[in-house]
């Protein structure tokens, strides 16, 4: 097993650079599926597990796929297999999202069931809800979702009950190649929508009005491979201006977008963050106090959930009380149980936490329950005393590239070990600690 080892009290200086986004590249790797003619050559990719993963499920379903300097290489012009099975959803949930194209594709798709995560029960009956709209018969049984239309999706006015993320990019990727006309309602306005319709329409789609409530697909009969650049990590970014933030630090986060990120930075200016926007990107300057704020997270332009671990290491600096709400995921507070083992005043109350700061943290074995849990319990042990131990990286994996080696490269005392080494280092702190 390995761990990250923190070793908190250096201030974090110089310049670090974002990749491209998670949370774009993936329904954007899943949509090279509609392309029956052509390859689709996308940029900036991370190298993500996410992404290895995603790729797995495109060759399983008989795409060529090619992997190499952030440029991933599809080819899907061979006719596509139906199923996603179980052992690559399990590993990451967003592999429902081959569903759209594939039902697209081909008149049918059968994808292994996501199930809940360690953030929520993560349920899909929006997704299933806009097939349905479109004339696909769907059925759920044997761990599996199955859709299947006879010819073409017909399009469809659909309304969603929740701005959901991934049911709006499901639903869009499937309406590009139906009959006629799909009026998407109370759709998600994520920057990773627009990223995603951007694509579509680069490979021949006809799709408007992404990144406002309403998405107006009309359908086109086929779609053909393009070049796509993905958009930078807008929480990645976001997670290194925490780390300025909270080591007091002076840092210049470069490809950061403002414009993805602002609710971000209007709350960390509330906390008495410095941020300045450049033109390589954001400089971040940490004050030697935080101010206490409240926060409640809510699907975009509101506070990303993507950021609400981070921001609570954060606010457990602050000076005073904070409250976050979290409104999107039922479940994302089980990190709060890890900064309390951090010694953080920390309360769960429902749907919120309180903290009353700031926390003297202290270094201790931690477990990262998801990967944002993960990256935020890193940042916690930049301003603890002594060691922090970061465990189940196989969580950060998915969603930073080299991120100790980022921080490291910023002046962190960070270093990411096996087993056997971090065994060393307990011994070793526990032998001072013995001196002490
Ligand atoms: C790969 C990817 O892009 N993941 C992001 C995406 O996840 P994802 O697309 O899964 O998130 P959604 O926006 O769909 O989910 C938000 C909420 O709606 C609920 N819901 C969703 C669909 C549905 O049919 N029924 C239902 O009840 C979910 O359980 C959750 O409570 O958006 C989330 C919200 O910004 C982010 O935290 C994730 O990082
Ligand atoms: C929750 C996240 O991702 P996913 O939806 O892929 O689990 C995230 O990126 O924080």
């Amino acid at each position: 097993m390995e761990k990250i080892i923190v070793r908190g009290g250096n201030r974090l200086n110089g310049t670090v650079r974002v990749e491209g986004a998670k949370n774009a590249v993936l329904p954007v790797l899943a949509a090279t599926l509609l392309a029956s003619e052509g390859k689709n050559i996308i940029s900036d990719v991370p190298t993500l597990s996410d992404v290895y993963t995603i790729n797995e499920v495109l060759r399983n379903l008989n795409a060529d796929v090619v992997f190499e300097n952030n440029q991933v290489i599809v080819d899907a012009s061979k006719e596509l297999n139906v199923e996603a099975p179980f052992e690559f959803v399990r590993k990451m949930r967003a592999s429902i999202l081959v569903m759209g194209p594939l039902l697209a594709r081909n008149s049918h798709a059968r994808v292994a069931l996501p199930g809940g995560c360690a953030i929520g029960s993560r349920p899909i009956e929006q997704h299933l809800k806009g097939f349905e709209a479109m004339g696909a018969k769907v059925t759920v049984g044997n761990g599996f979702v199955e859709a299947k239309v006879e010819g073409r999706l017909k399009g469809a006015k659909i309304y969603l009950d929740f701005p959901s993320v991934g049911a709006t990019e499901n639903i869009m990727t499937a309406a590009v190649l139906a009959e006629g006309t799909t009026i998407l309602d109370n759709v998600a306005k994520e920057p990773e929508i627009v990223d995603l319709a951007n694509f579509l329409n680069a490979m021949g789609a006809k799709v408007r009005g992404a990144g406002t409530g309403t998405i107006r697909i009309e359908g086109v009969e086929k779609l053909r491979g393009t070049n796509h650049a993905v958009i930078p990590d807008r929480i990645e970014a976001g997670t290194f201006m925490v780390a300025a933030a909270i080591t007091q630090g002076n840092v210049v986060i470069e490809n950061a977008v403002p414009e993805h990120i602002s609710s971000l930075i209007a709350k960390m200016k509330e906390m008495g963050v410095n941020i300045i926007e450049e033109e390589e990107g954001i400089r971040v300057i940490g004050p030697e106090t935080l101010k206490a704020v409240d926060l409640k997270t809510m699907p975009h332009p509101g506070f990303p959930t993507d950021m609400q671990s981070q921001m609570m290491a954060l606010l457990l600096k602050a000076e005073g009380t904070s409250m976050i709400t979290e409104t999107v995921f039922e479940n994302r507070f089980m990190h709060a149980e890890e900064f309390r083992r951090m010694n953080g005043d920390i309360k769960i109350e429902g749907r919120s936490v309180v903290m009353n700061g700031p926390s003297t943290l202290q270094g201790a074995e931690v477990a990262a329950t998801d990967l944002r849990a993960g990256a935020a319990l890193i940042l916690a042990g930049l301003v603890a005393d002594g060691h922090t131990r970061v465990t189940e990286l196989k969580h950060l994996d998915r969603g930073y590239v080299n991120f100790h080696q980022k921080l490291a490269g910023l002046g962190a005392d960070i270093e990411r070990v096996t087993e056997v080494v971090a065994e060393k280092a307990t011994q070793e702190t526990t032998q001072s600690n013995v001196h002490a």
